[in-house]
């Protein structure tokens, strides 16, 4: 089941009179499956956040609809359903975090006997139940976004949106967040989050868009891109005579002599071709070495292609 849909969602922000708008988000269409965990990636500016604040119904897109189980934002009654950690979570600062947790947990109409254990749940898991009494407003950056976590999840929510999780943590706090959304992944939670940080993507989500300068243009499940990622394989062959060097140079791939011996680098779809033309030729294959893309080339090339 989709969770959620964007479906040509279009967005410019007008800054006024004698000001440029900005075309924030252009015609993206996009589906979130139900339990999935979703990762929106792209370059500062690319249009992320303001694709968070058009699913949380804070900001309207101009064209466009965004669902949440089949049914419209204005119809769907979201709030109830999805947590939300914002890059800089703005909390009530006079408040000290259990107190904050207790009012929100009122305002939410949790029952208080299942609040409570929710909240020494939350306080606990996030590390924050020794600084529950102090006011927010002496919270570090880390402490705040470690609270901001308390204050998504408080609800129990089926869906959860984190805007730049990890920002502010120290490993601890990152790899605490890792498991939270593992661990929210487990329970069947759907998670949409966006990160600059790719080896946290790379480790968590299943499925993977691209946003440049607000389009999507690169989707891809991890899966895929784990059987697209070897991108060469280098064959090393020791040294060759004169004559075989001269038939190698007609194999596919590319030929590099080097002091120790001679080396072919070759895409992964020629392995077969390539190993039984060596075997034609009487020329052995000392080792082999398979390259892989990272997700950050993947991510660097995709933007250095679609930026222009
Ligand atoms: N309220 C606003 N008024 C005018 N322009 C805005 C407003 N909010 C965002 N923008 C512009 O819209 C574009 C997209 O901004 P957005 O904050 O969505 O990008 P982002 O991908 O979240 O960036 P970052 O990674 O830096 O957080 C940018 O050019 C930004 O300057």
């Amino acid at each position: 089941m989709i969770a959620l849909s964007f479906s040509n969602i279009s967005k410019t922000y007008d800054p006024g009179l004698f000001k440029k708008k900005v075309s924030a988000v252009k015609d993206l269409s996009l589906d979130v499956q139900e339990g999935e965990v979703f990762g929106l990636v792209g370059p500062n500016g690319a249009g992320k956040s303001t694709t968070i604040r058009m699913l949380l119904g804070l900001i309207r897109p101009d064209s466009g609809t965004i669902c949440f189980r089949g049914k419209p934002l204005a119809e769907a009654g979201i709030q109830k359903e999805i947590g939300y950690l914002p890059e800089n979570p703005y909390l009530y600062d006079h408040l000290t975090l259990r107190e904050l947790l207790v009012f929100c947990s009122q305002v939410s109409e949790i029952a208080p006997q299942v609040s409570r254990a929710r909240i020494e749940y939350l306080l606990e898991r996030t590390g924050m139940a020794a600084a529950q009494k102090r006011p927010l407003r002496t919270f570090s950056k880390g402490m705040l976004q470690r609270a901001g976590i308390c204050f998504a999840l408080l609800h129990d929510p089926s869906v959860v949106i984190l805007d730049e999780p990890m920002s502010g943590l120290d490993p601890l706090g990152r790899k605490m967040v890792f498991d939270v959304v593992m661990e929210l992944k487990e329970q069947g939670k759907t998670i949409f989050f966006c990160s600059h940080i790719l080896s946290d993507v790379e480790r968590l989500c299943d499925r993977i868009g691209v946003l440049v300068a607000g389009r999507l243009v690169r989707e891809f499940s991890l899966q895929d891109f784990e059987q697209e990622r070897a991108r060469s394989i280098h064959l090393l062959l020791g040294q060759v005579s004169d004559p075989k060097e001269e038939a190698l140079r007609s194999v596919p791939g590319e030929f590099l002599k080097t002091p120790s011996g001679c080396m072919l680098s070759i895409a992964p779809g020629q392995f077969a071709e390539v190993s039984q033309r060596l075997v034609a030729l009487d020329i052995p294959v000392l080792a082999t070495r398979s390259e892989r893309v990272s997700l950050e080339e993947l991510f660097l090339q995709t933007v250095k292609e679609h930026a222009a």
